[in-house]
This record gives C-alpha cells, sequence and structure tokens, in this order.
C-alpha cells in the first residue's frame, strides 16, 4: 500500500505495548531540518502518548542522513553500555533529490547502513529516513497530508522494545 493510500500518524493505542519501561534513543539528522524536526517531534509525541517518561529518551543530533549509521552505531555502545539498557533507536532523515546521483548513494549508504546495525546489533534501530523526490513530498509525510512517518516510527520502535523483550533468552 503506498503512502497515498495511508494515515501515517494511524495508531491504535490498544494495540500498543505500554512504553513506560523502555528507554529509546532518537538520532537526528540536520540537513532538512524543517522536516526532521517535524518527524522528531511525531516520533516523541507518539512516544510519549503510549507511556513512555521523557526522561528515557535520548536525543543526538549528526549532520546528515549518512552520520546516522555512525550515531546509532555509537548511541547503542555509548549509552548504558553495562546494561544494554537502551530497548530502540529511531534514526531520524530526510533526503530529498537535487541535480545528481549523490541522492542515490546516500540514500543507498544509510539504508544499508542500518540494515546492517539491525542484523548485526541487539538494539532495533528504526529507519525512519524519508528519500523524496521533492521537499513537498517531505512536508506530506511529515506531519502533513500523509500523516508523520515519524509517528510510525514511535509505534515500531514501542513494538519492536517489546519483541525485543518478549524474545529475550
Ligand atoms: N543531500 C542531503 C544530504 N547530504 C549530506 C550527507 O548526508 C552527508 O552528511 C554528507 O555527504 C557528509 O558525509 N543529507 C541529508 O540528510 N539529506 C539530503 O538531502
Ligand atoms: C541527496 C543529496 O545529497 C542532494 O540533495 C545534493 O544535491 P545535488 O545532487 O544537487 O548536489
Amino acid at each position: 500500500m503506498a503512502t497515498a493510500n495511508h494515515n501515517l500518524s494511524a495508531y491504535d493505542k490498544a494495540t500498543i505495548p505500554n512504553a513506560k519501561d523502555f528507554r529509546f534513543g532518537i538520532v537526528v539528522s540536520e540537513w532538512n531540518d524543517e522536516i526532521t524536526e517535524g518527524l522528531w517531534q511525531g516520533a516523541f509525541d507518539a512516544l510519549i502518548d503510549c507511556g513512555a517518561v521523557k526522561e528515557n529518551i535520548v536525543r543526538w543530533n549528526v549532520p546528515g542522513a549518512f552520520e546516522l549509521t555512525y550515531g546509532a552505531a555509537r548511541m547503542s555502545k555509548s549509552i548504558y553500555p553495562e546494561s544494554g539498557m537502551l530497548d530502540a533507536i529511531i534514526v531520524i532523515g530526510c533526503v530529498i533529490q537535487g541535480e545528481t546521483k549523490h541522492f542515490d548513494f546516500v540514500c543507498e549508504g544509510v539504508t544499508q547502513g542500518i540494515k546492517d546495525l539491525n542484523v548485526q546489533g541487539d538494539i532495533p534501530v528504526i529507519f525512519c529516513v524519508l528519500t523524496d523526490n521533492n521537499k513537498q513530498q517531505s512536508l506530506d509525510r511529515s506531519g502533513g497530508i500523509h500523516g508523520n512517518k515519524g509517528t510510525e516510527a514511535g509505534i515500531a520502535a514501542i513494538k519492536m522494545a517489546a519483541l525485543r523483550k518478549d524474545s529475550a533468552l
């Protein structure tokens, strides 16, 4: 189902685990910050709405989407390293097509990097990176007509934190 047929902000709290005991890390790209700040707000508000405590939400900034992988990897090791108390990480970015092929390489790089962190690491890393053809598409997906992908990412983070807890060996 394309985003055009789905509201990114829609969720049923009754189907979401309570997030009160979970700790979240959120890495936010500063490129296109008009968009990424909207995504951050959506993710933060969704976590709080579902019971998360604001003291348990850690935010780091990185320059651009390509640096999200390093930021998430570092955060997973640098926050509560002994007890691994982070339950999920969200990476937030917005990549918009320019004149050159750079878009393709940034998008591929961050996608593969975050995929690798999920495969190799113990903490789920939620991919909240818009990869749009133009700014309007990004505005539409960060609190506009299609809702907020940050909200979607916040809900995904709670669900994955719960799965990680329930599947603990
Ligand atoms: N064009 C966009 C970028 N480019 C910058 C890269 O992400 C990276 O910071 C740079 O190549 C240095 O390593 N980043 C975005 O997040 N969004 C863009 O549209
Ligand atoms: C995704 C990018 O890096 C891109 O926005 C940069 O723009 P350009 O391809 O015109 O250099």
